[in-house]
């Protein structure tokens, strides 16, 4: 495309060389090709105008600035006054607005995106809508999976996918919508038809991130100003807050019938082989019963979400409660029904609020006893280490504490800091390093009515060690230490 044409499209100023053609726009000089539009964006670490003159030598020479650059000559300089904004427009301009065509669902809130995300998904999908997804477990349409980094991709990934969507035959796409993706412009331009907020509590909040609960709050209220229908959790203590200046038609979810979805005769559901909840939810045209395959009162909420969306699709009522029933929310509370005595959860809490979250849930299960598999990223904070440990100490009988994505720091000495946190809160735990031996030991000291939860991987299916993403599935490491167990058993040699 010529980049005259394509800076026209977005509004710019067309002050550059008729004939530049680009193929696609790029913020990082390290992947810059001849045929990009280098965007220099201000970071939090470096400022990507200081790697004009890299991308220029990796061939590039159509450049979007926020502030004046040097370079040769024949170099295309475009001044525009925020880049972060420019590269939104710019993307949606260069993938022809995808978002026009194809309906897009924003789903913000501290906690839920992706299992909500998930949820609409899968009931669209069920019912004949081709669907995407783009979040934490990254881009997923079809049988494609994409790796993301962020939650909510950088703009240009985002009218790409969407872009890949639209070729693919989605009707939809299901946007985990953070803060910072708001903040960061890497939402702008998308008309969301629905809005979803699940719930809102501190988080992300300090360096590089948000400066005050305040603001990471306004950030997520901006979703209703962008959307058509928004679907609000009416409980949440901070629901008029993110209503109060939409832009939106509201419809809400909660646990009373002040709600257009809503919720009672709530019942948690442990059997063998199934965790869950079962519950009867109320709309505005009819009231149905609902079983879950995801336990606790917060899988209620994200159902009711997922329901709210649905129905303001249009999607029958009389198939939502059969889809719900079958939908699987990668690493999100997630049974794996290896050993049928007891019931082993992967659960990507990996901060002290989800623990906490996930812990309180499985206990009012009540299991014989709560054990909880878990380490901590490296590269954190001693605070993290040591809050994760004092939620375990508190409401698990037993921990069997080891590694996470230790990255470049020593895996033993983010031991050391979570063994300091659990003796302080006279917690009862066992450490072993390696993830793997610590399943295995997991599922060796399981007895009949245990619950044990492997908490921080969820959905990710490596680990990092040194930079490197080394494969990891917790899922067969478990499959694996039960089968070896059942086999042991059935020989009569434990
Ligand atoms: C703190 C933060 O917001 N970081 C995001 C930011 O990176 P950055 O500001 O650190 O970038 P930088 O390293 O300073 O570089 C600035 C620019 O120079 C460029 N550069 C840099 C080096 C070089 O040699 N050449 C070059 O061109 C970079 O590509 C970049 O464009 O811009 C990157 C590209 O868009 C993001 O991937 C990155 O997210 C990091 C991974 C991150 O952790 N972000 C968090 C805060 C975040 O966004 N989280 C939310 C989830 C929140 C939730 O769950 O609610 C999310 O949506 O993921
Ligand atoms: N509605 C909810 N309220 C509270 N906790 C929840 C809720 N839904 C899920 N959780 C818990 O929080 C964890 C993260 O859930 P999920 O990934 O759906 O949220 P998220 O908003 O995408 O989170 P993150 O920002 O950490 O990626 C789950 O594994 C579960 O333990």
């Amino acid at each position: 495309m010529k980049f005259v044409r394509l800076l026209e499209q977005a509004g710019f100023p067309a002050c550059c060389s008729p004939d530049r053609e680009v193929e696609a726009l790029c913020y990082d000089s390290r992947k810059a090709a001849s045929d990009n539009a280098f965007v220099a964006l201000c970071g939090t670490v470096s400022d990507g105008h200081a790697f004009v003159q890299s991308a220029y030598d990796n061939g590039c020479r159509a450049f979007v600035v926020q502030r004046p650059v040097t370079l040769p000559s024949d170099a295309d300089i475009v001044q525009v006054p925020d880049t972060r904004a420019a590269l939104a427009s710019l993307s949606a301009c260069l993938f022809e607005h995808p978002a026009t065509r194809i309906k897009t669902i924003g789903i913000t809130g501290t906690k839920g995106k992706t299992s909500v995300a998930h949820l609409i998904r899968h009931m669209l999908d069920e019912t004949g809508h081709k669907a995407g997804l783009i979040g934490t477990t990254g881009i997923r349409f079809g049988d494609v999976v994409r790796k993301t980094v962020n939650t909510t991709p950088e703009s240009y990934e985002l009218q790409r996918a969407l872009s890949d969507m639209e070729k693919a035959d989605c009707q939809y796409a299901c946007v985990e919508v953070s803060s910072q993706g708001l903040m960061t412009h890497r939402v702008d331009g998308l008309p969301f038809e629905i809005g979803i907020f699940t719930n809102l509590s501190p988080d992300h909040i300090g360096p590089g991130e948000h400066s005050s609960f305040e603001e990471y709050m306004g950030w997520k209220a901006q979703l209703f100003r962008r959307c058509r229908i928004g679907i609000l959790n009416r409980d949440d203590a901070h629901f008029a807050d993110m209503a109060k200046d939409s832009t939106c038609v509201i419809r809400t979810f909660g646990m009373n019938d002040q709600a257009d979805y809503w919720a009672d005769d709530v019942q948690l559901l442990r059997e063998p082989g199934f965790l869950g909840v079962g519950f009867t939810c109320h709309t505005p045209a009819d009231s149905f019963p609902v079983r879950l395959p995801q336990p606790g009162r917060f899988s209620v909420y994200n159902a009711l979400a997922a329901i709210g969306a649905g129905c303001e699709l249009g999607i029958p009522l009389s198939q939502i409660a059969t889809v719900l029933a079958g939908a699987v929310i990668p690493g999100r509370i997630q049974l794996i029904p290896a050993l049928p005595y007891c019931t082993i959860v992967v659960d990507y809490a990996h901060n002290e609020l989800s623990l906490r979250s996930i812990l309180t849930t499985l206990r009012e299960y009540h299991p014989r006893r709560l054990i909880c598999l878990f380490g901590s990223v490296g590269g954190r904070t001693q605070l993290r280490r040591q809050t994760l440990a004092h939620a375990a100490a508190q409401l698990a009988d037993f921990s069997i504490l080891t590694s996470d994505n230790p990255d470049f720091e020593d895996p033993v000495a983010i031991l050391e800091d979570i063994e300091q946190g659990m003796s302080a809160a006279k917690g009862h735990f066992i450490s072993i390093p390696d993830r793997g031996d610590a399943i295995r030991y997991a599922v060796d000291m399981a007895k009949p009515g245990d619950m044990i939860l492997l908490a921080g991987k969820g959905h990710e299916d490596y680990q990092l060690i040194r930079g490197e993403r080394i494969p990891f599935c917790e899922r067969d490491v478990v499959e694996e230490a039960a089968r070896q167990r059942l086999s042991r058993e059935s020989s009569g040699k434990s």
